[in-house]
């Protein structure tokens, strides 16, 4: 029984409409303030654009308060809290005794100095509302939860339940945990409802790992309601263990090893709407960055963080950020994966450094400068040792070339001030640039392009040789080299292999600036050389790793996580693991943790936290229908009797487009996996698109032809059968997998 409905067993339902009442006066001063809010913002940008230095100054703080006055009205008829606490008077409330608090999204104030109505999720005194529990209460005597009605944007919001968790009580509990306490509690006078601790009467429940047991009412509607459209966010139900990732300090990095549906995307988004109210200079100042598998992924979960009030992250994939070119050839599977492995930066760097010294068959000569009536001269021993030396110093490649300018410089300097008194600024800098000086710096240390670098090494068997040579074999030089040299480096196709080494030579050349932070989903399936990538973006910052070795899908998929994150320039990270799962019922779950053994993937598996799902496996032809098409058009009928989206997923795409023309002939309409907004319930997409995405009603048509169509096809089914919320239908016309059917009580 949860607390509520012990609450409406035993408290007179007008003591709960009664509180329900003073609840929603609560909330319609929050309204009245958070309007108050709105209005003050909007006179702020009159006055905003009035007062500004500069035109260009005054757009561009017009636009940024324009902006926050329109979050603040689009946030209008959005519940404002969705919990409460009431702090107690002992020692543990520390500075919060007595105090009653309310949590929400946003902080909500009638004036700046003014204690605030709604406190942030994110502050730290919010932090009791995820943590508490009976076993350690914080000083926190009563955690409410509010249940307010499906919440659609222009509607209003409507408070249909509270429920309370009684987290210190007046006496001690029974030793197995249940007590017939009372724990009546009467905070300023104004709570008065007769509320039980814990359900079952046990005081703990809430405790630490309290999702591994019974969810309590609200928290299970909330965890199994319906889902339509893009992910939402969290803020409401985040459970002890993900709190404890959501609010890890800012200079620790993470990787989170998660079962399907343990809410590693929700954590990791959640993270970042945390270090941007924690750190905000810090992070403003370098930026926030999100990176996921793919634009669908992206666009699924696109409003999770502008629903928490954070507009300015950026989201993206790897390809995108390393995207210097369009993607316009595509390579061998072999090539593509010696490309991605990490054995590539090593013949790279060489590659790009055998340009250093100048050629072979033109000795080095002395650098003369022209001074009035005097000569200044580097002799060839000097210069050889400068550039020795910065050889040695392994700067990136373009700093190399400036320290190069600035040393020979130097020796001329020193050469003139000996002979006249100590030269000026300008004088030197008109050495650094004179023509012999960088006659000399672009013969030693030529400036290149990576482009021109990773064109001649694809290009040319004998510069591959030398930088290869104790690399990589042969067979594998003969399986990058490109068939035939291209005319010039500007006129090169690239592959999306080609788009990585060009990103690691350009690494080379430059330390790109990096990020404040980073949120890697999905982290399992980059290449060591696309982590590298991912690890410059991020040289001062910390990342939040986020992935399933059972869900590599890739060629060269991560295999275990140590490798994985030294790649990623982290070696020594905690690799956390979350096991709750809020998604994907139990009968599916156990279904898909068939698979757990034949993929080979040590990590821990889920227990999922719902009991409610269904899952069918319908062999066809059957009796009521002829071919696997028949039956997807039925099941997909039969899942648009109930609430909320389905998903019909298919092996390739050219088999999801069939089913989408076939669904289209008998009449209903169907979406792609990139189109959220779609008005359509019923999507249809590859299982190689199907990473990351929920769909309530999931039909996965022929599992056979899943695992066939890539080298790591059971992989994938795995992924494919751990996306359904509710539901779960499994058509096949050829035999399952026997991965699936392996134990004795087959499905
Ligand atoms: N504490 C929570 N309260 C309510 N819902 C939650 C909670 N944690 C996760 N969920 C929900 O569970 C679902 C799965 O979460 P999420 O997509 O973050 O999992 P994941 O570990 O990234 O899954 P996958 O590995 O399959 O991509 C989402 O709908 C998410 O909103």
């Amino acid at each position: 029984m949860t607390p509520l409905d012990q609450a409406l067993d035993e408290a007179p339902d007008q003591e709960l409409e009664q509180e329900l009442r003073r609840e929603r006066a609560h909330h319609e001063a929050c309204r009245a303030a958070q309007a108050a809010m709105a209005e003050g913002a909007q006179e702020h940008v009159v006055t905003g654009q009035d007062v500004s230095a500069s035109g260009a100054d005054a757009e561009v703080l017009g636009f940024e308060l324009r902006s926050h006055a329109k979050r603040l009205r689009e946030e209008a008829d959005r519940p404002l809290f969705f919990g409460r606490l009431d702090f107690g008077h002992g020692e543990a409330a520390a500075d919060h005794r007595g105090q009653r608090y309310y949590i929400g999204r946003r902080r909500i104030t009638e004036e700046v100095a003014a204690p605030p109505l709604v406190v942030d999720w994110r502050a730290p005194v919010s932090q009791a509302f995820y943590q508490a529990s009976a076993r350690e209460p914080r000083g926190v005597e009563i955690r409410r939860r509010f249940g307010w009605a499906p919440w659609s944007s222009g509607a209003p919001e409507d408070l249909t339940s509270l429920e309370d968790e009684l987290l210190t009580a007046a006496r001690p509990f029974a030793p197995d945990g249940r007590t017939d306490l009372d724990g009546r509690t009467d905070l300023d006078g104004r709570t008065d409802l007769d509320v039980r601790p814990g359900p079952d009467g046990r005081p703990d429940q809430a405790g630490r790992g309290g999702a591994g047991g019974a969810p309590g009412g609200i928290l299970a509607s909330e965890i199994e309601r319906p889902r339509v459209g893009p992910m939402r966010d969290i803020a409401a139900t985040i459970q002890p263990e993900q709190d404890d990732l959501v609010r890890a300090a800012l200079d620790s990095s993470l990787c989170v090893q998660g079962a399907p549906g343990t809410g590693k995307t929700a954590v990791g988004l959640h993270r970042a709407a945390y270090l941007l109210y924690t750190y905000p200079q810090r992070i403003q100042r370098a930026g926030l960055l999100i990176l996921g598998p793919n634009p669908a992924f992206l666009s699924y979960i696109a409003d999770v963080l502008p629903s928490l009030g954070e507009f300015d992250v950026r989201q993206s994939t790897v390809d995108e950020e390393i995207g210097r070119h369009p993607v316009r050839a595509v390579d061998s599977e072999r090539a593509a994966a010696l490309k991605h492995d990490a054995r590539m930066a090593e013949v790279l760097r060489r590659a790009l450094y055998a340009r250093v010294g100048g050629q072979r068959d033109r000795p080095m000569r002395p650098v003369e400068v022209a001074d009035g009536s005097y000569r200044w001269r580097v002799p060839v021993d000097e210069l050889e040792r400068i550039v020795a030396e910065a050889r040695e110093e392994e700067p990136p490649y373009a700093i190399g070339r400036e320290r190069i300018r600035v040393r020979v410089a130097e020796v001329l300097r020193g050469q003139a001030e000996r002979r006249a008194g100590p030269p000026g600024g300008q004088w030197l800098r008109r050495v650094q640039r004179s023509r012999p000086v960088s006659a000399f710096v672009d013969a030693v240390w030529p400036g290149v392009q990576p482009e021109e670098v990773v064109a001649a090494l694809l290009g040319d068997a004998g510069e591959l040789a030398a930088a290869a040579a104790g690399v990589l074999t042969e067979d594998e030089q003969r399986a990058l080299l490109w068939p035939k040299a291209p005319r010039s480096w500007r006129s090169v196709r690239w592959s999306a292999a080609d788009l990585v080494l060009l990103d690691e030579v350009a690494g080379l050349m430059d330390r790109p600036e990096g990020y404040g932070h980073v949120v890697v989903d999905e982290a399992q399936d980059l290449s060591p050389m696309q982590c590298r990538a991912i690890a410059r973006r991020s040289g001062f910052g910390s990342l939040t790793v986020l992935g399933d070795l059972a869900q590599g899908t890739t060629p060269w998929a991560a295999r275990d996580w140590p490798e994985h994150l030294a790649h990623l320039g982290r070696p020594r990270t905690a690799v956390v693991p979350l096991t709750t799962g809020f998604r994907v019922p139990a009968a599916v779950l156990e279904l898909a943790n068939r698979l757990l053994e034949p993929i080979g993937a040590a990590v821990p598996r889920a227990r999922s936290l719902r009991r409610d799902g269904e899952l069918r496996v319908r062999r066809v032809p059957d009796p009521a229908a002829p071919d696997l098409e028949a039956a997807t058009v039925q099941a997909v009928r039969t899942a648009l009797t109930r609430e909320g989206s389905t998903g019909v997923i298919a092996a390739d795409e050219p088999s999801a487009s069939r089913l989408r023309d076939v669904l289209g002939a008998a009449g209903i309409e169907t979406g792609t996996a990139d189109d959220m907004g779609a008005a359509a319930r019923v999507t249809v997409l590859p299982g190689t698109l199907a990473k990351g995405l929920e769909y309530d009603h999931v039909i996965v048509v022929e599992p056979a032809a899943v695992v066939d169509a890539e080298e790591r096809g059971l992989n994938r089914l795995y992924v494919v059968l751990t996306r359904a919320v509710s539901r779960l239908d499994v058509l096949h016309h050829r035999p399952l997998p026997a991965a699936l059917t392996g134990s004795p009580d087959q499905p």
